[in-house]
């Protein structure tokens, strides 16, 4: 599957100088959608996950799949003042703007194996506050999958883990 011909680049959104990376058009063709989210899975399938985290919003619809695949839970983190119950909360800064994400103090447990999910890694920011939400929690990351990884901002790098893959690499 040439998964590549599926995502729509979008210049100058949402700011001036970001190519956007739109997997809308992905997401709605089914084969490509099933088999993207089976290949993602595929490499954790024998190793020992206990959940899959993901952040709002489009780690949710690569993250609750992965995880449904493989078997195991999932658990959102959320922009703030979503989550009902209590929470642990952090703020990092994005390719475009701030954020702040919150995660339920109970979701992870200590000591359980996690599997970070996202639609896509950029500067790593994300992805680095949702490690640091898990380990403060008392999770193990395992491991880090997305869909698609700009390379020319080298995410990989600042989150400096052993079992990172992406489906889809982009040079620039
Ligand atoms: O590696 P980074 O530089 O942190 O960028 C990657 C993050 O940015 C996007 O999310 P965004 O915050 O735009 O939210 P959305 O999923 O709600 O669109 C994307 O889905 C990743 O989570
Ligand atoms: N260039 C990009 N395209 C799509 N989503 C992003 N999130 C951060 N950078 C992005």
């Amino acid at each position: 599957m040439k998964f590549k011909e599926k995502i729509r680049e979008i210049q100058d959104f949402p700011e001036k100088g970001i190519q956007f990376k739109d997997i809308t058009t992905l997401l709605k063709d089914g084969k490509a959608f099933h088999a993207a989210i089976n290949q993602l899975a595929q490499p954790f399938r024998h190793q020992d996950i206990d959940l899959v985290v993901g952040p709002e919003a489009r780690g949710f619809v690569v993250g609750a799949p992965v995880a449904y695949a493989l078997g195991v839970g999932f658990v959102p983190v959320r922009k703030s003042g979503k989550l009902p119950g209590e929470t642990l909360s952090y703020r990092y800064t994005l390719e475009y703007g701030e954020n702040v994400l919150e995660v339920h103090r109970d979701a992870v447990k200590p000591g359980q194996k996690v599997l970070i999910a996202d639609d896509l890694l950029a500067t790593g920011g994300t992805t680095r506050a949702v490690v640091q939400m898990v380990e403060q929690l008392g999770g193990e990351v395992v491991g880090l999958t997305f869909m698609i990884e700009l390379l020319y901002l080298k995410g990989r790098q600042l989150l400096g883990h052993d079992n990172i893959t992406s489906l889809l690499k982009y040079k620039q």
